[in-house]
C-alpha cells in the first residue's frame, strides 16, 4: 500500500511542479526501519482504522489562534475532494496532575487509536504557564524525527525559484528537553540533554529517508566546536550511523555556517537531507520557509514507530486569529503528507494539484503572498479547481 516512491521532485522538475506532484516519503513506513539492524530492515505498514464505510479515521486537533479557520479550510478541501478521511476532533486544553501539564486522556487515546493525526497550531505562553503542548505530543507519543520538507512554489515569485531542502529534527530531547531550575537567584540553568540512543534513531531515519527519496548526501548540523559533548555525541553519532549507509554521502556543517550558505543561495542544498538537534530544526525550518514565501506555505511530519502527527511549521499567528487572513496552505501540505503517509495517493495528488494552480494562477491567495483573498476564498478557489 505505501508507495516506495521520493517525496520532493529534485529542482531541475521544479518547472514541471504543477504536473509532478510533492511526493513526501511514507515515513511510518521507515520510521519502522529503524526499530530493526540494517540487515533486518522489514517495512511496516501504516495500521490506520479504516471504518466499515471505507474511511479512515483520523484525529483532528484543531489548535489555537488560525487553528480552527485553517482547520475547516481543510475539511470542506478533504470533503470536496471525497478523501477517504473520518475527522476524529478532540480537545487538547491541558490539565495538571501532580504538578505536571498532562494532556486530557481522551485526546491520547485518540490517537494511539487512529495512529494518525493532524493538528492545529498550539500557543504557549512565553515565561511562565504550561509547558509547549507541541512538544508535549511529540515526547508522549516519542515522535522522534520531525520533517520539514520545503519546496518553492511554481508562480510565486522569491529571491529564489529553485528552493527544495528537506530539514529532519531530532524532536525529543536537545535543548527542548525542559529541564531548567533555578541554581540561585539570578542564576538559571537550562539542560540541553543529547543520547546516542535518540540520537543513533534520528540518524537512522534521515539516511533511510535520503534513500527513499533519492536524495544522495546527509549532512548533519552542529556546534560541536562549542558545545563539545553535546552535539558533539551528535556528530559521532552521526559519524558511525554514515557508515551503515555507505551509499549515502555523509558530511558536515556547523550551523552558523549553514544559515549564511542557505540565505546566500540555498539550492546546494537541493541534494541533501539535514539532519540536526531539535533547536536547530526550530529555527532553520523558519528561515527556509522565509525563503520561499514565508511560513503560509510549509509543512511537517512529526513521525514516532506507533503514531504520527502532522502539522505546520508555524504557529498559531495570534496576530493575524479571527480575520480570515490566514494561509492554510502549510497546513493543507501537512495533511497531504499524511494521505502519502497513509498510501491515500491518488487524494493526495489530486488535492495538491489544485492548491498549486490555485498558487500559480495568483488571483486567489491570502494576504501572506501579496493577494488579498480570505482564508475562505482561497480554501473555495482550490475546491474550485480539484
Ligand atoms: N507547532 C506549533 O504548534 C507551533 C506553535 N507556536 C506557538 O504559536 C504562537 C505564536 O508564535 P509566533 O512566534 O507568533 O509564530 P507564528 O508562526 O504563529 O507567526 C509568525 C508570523 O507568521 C505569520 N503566519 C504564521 N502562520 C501563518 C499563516 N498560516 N498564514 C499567514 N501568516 C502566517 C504570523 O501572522 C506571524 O506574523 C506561540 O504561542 C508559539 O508558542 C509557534 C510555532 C509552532
Ligand atoms: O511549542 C511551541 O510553542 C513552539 C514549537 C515550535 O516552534 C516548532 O515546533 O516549530
Ligand atoms: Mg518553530
Amino acid at each position: 500500500m505505501l508507495s516506495t516512491r521520493s517525496l520532493h521532485a529534485p529542482a531541475r522538475q521544479c518547472l514541471r511542479q504543477l504536473k509532478t506532484p510533492h511526493r513526501f516519503a511514507p515515513a511510518c513506513q521507515q520510521a519502522r526501519y529503524l526499530q530493526t539492524t540494517p540487515e533486518s530492515e522489514k517495512i511496516a505498514r501504516f495500521k490506520g482504522t479504516k471504518g466499515s464505510d471505507g474511511k479512515y479515521t483520523v484525529t483532528l486537533i484543531e489548535g489555537d489562534g488560525i487553528g480552527p479557520e485553517i482547520s475547516k479550510s481543510v475539511k470542506e478541501i478533504f470533503a470536496a475532494a471525497g478523501a477517504p478521511i473520518k475527522w476524529e476532533p478532540v480537545d487538547v486544553t491541558p490539565t495538571l496532575k501532580d504538578g505536571r501539564t498532562v494532556i486530557p486522556d481522551d485526546a491520547i487515546a485518540s490517537v494511539t487509536r487512529n495512529y494518525v493525526a493532524l493538528k492545529g497550531p498550539l500557543a504557549t505562553p512565553i515565561g511562565k504557564g504550561h509547558v509547549s503542548l507541541n512538544l508535549t505530543l511529540r515526547r508522549t507519543f516519542n515522535l522522534f524525527a520531525n520533517v520539514r520538507p520545503c519546496k518553492s512554489i511554481v508562480g510565486f515569485k522569491t529571491p529564489y525559484d529553485n528552493v527544495n531542502t528537506v530539514l529532519i529534527r531530532e524532536n525529543t530531547e536537545g535543548e527542548y528537553s525542559g529541564i531548567e531550575h533555578v541554581v540561585v537567584d539570578g542564576v538559571v540553568q537550562s539542560i540541553k540533554l543529547i543520547t546516542r540512543e535518540a540520537s543513533e534513531r534520528v540518524l537512522r531515519f534521515a539516511f533511510q529517508y535520503a534513500r527513499e527519496v533519492g536524495r544522495s548526501k546527509v549532512r548533519a548540523v552542529h556546534k560541536a566546536t562549542i558545545m563539545k559533548m553535546s552535539d558533539g555525541l551528535f556528530l559521532s553519532t552521526a559519524r558511525n550511523v554514515a557508515k551503515e549507509y555507505p551509499d549515502i554521502e555523509f558530511d558536515a556543517e556547523l550551523l552558523d555556517n549553514t544559515c549564511l550558505k542557505m540565505v546566500t543561495d540555498p539550492t546546494p542544498y537541493n541534494d541533501k537531507v539535514l539532519v540536526m538537534p531539535n533547536l536547530y530544526g526550530d529555527i532553520l525550518s523558519d528561515m527556509c520557509a522565509g525563503l520561499i514565501g514565508g511560513l503560509g506555505l510549509t509543512p511537517s511530519g512529526n513521525i514516532g514507530d506507533e503514531c504520527s502527527i502532522f502539522e505546520a511549521v508555524h504557529g498559531s499567528a495570534p496576530d493575524i486569529a479571527g480575520k480570515a487572513l490566514a494561509n492554510p496552505t502549510a497546513l493543507l501540505l501537512s495533511s497531504i503528507m499524511m494521505l502519502q503517509h497513509m498510501g491515500l495517493n491518488s487524494y493526495a495528488d489530486r488535492i495538491q494539484a489544485a492548491i498549486f494552480k490555485v498558487l500559480a494562477e495568483g488571483k486567489t491567495i491570502t494576504g501572506d503572498l501579496g493577494g488579498k483573498a480570505k482564508t475562505h476564498e482561497y480554501a473555495n478557489a482550490v475546491i474550485k479547481a480539484l
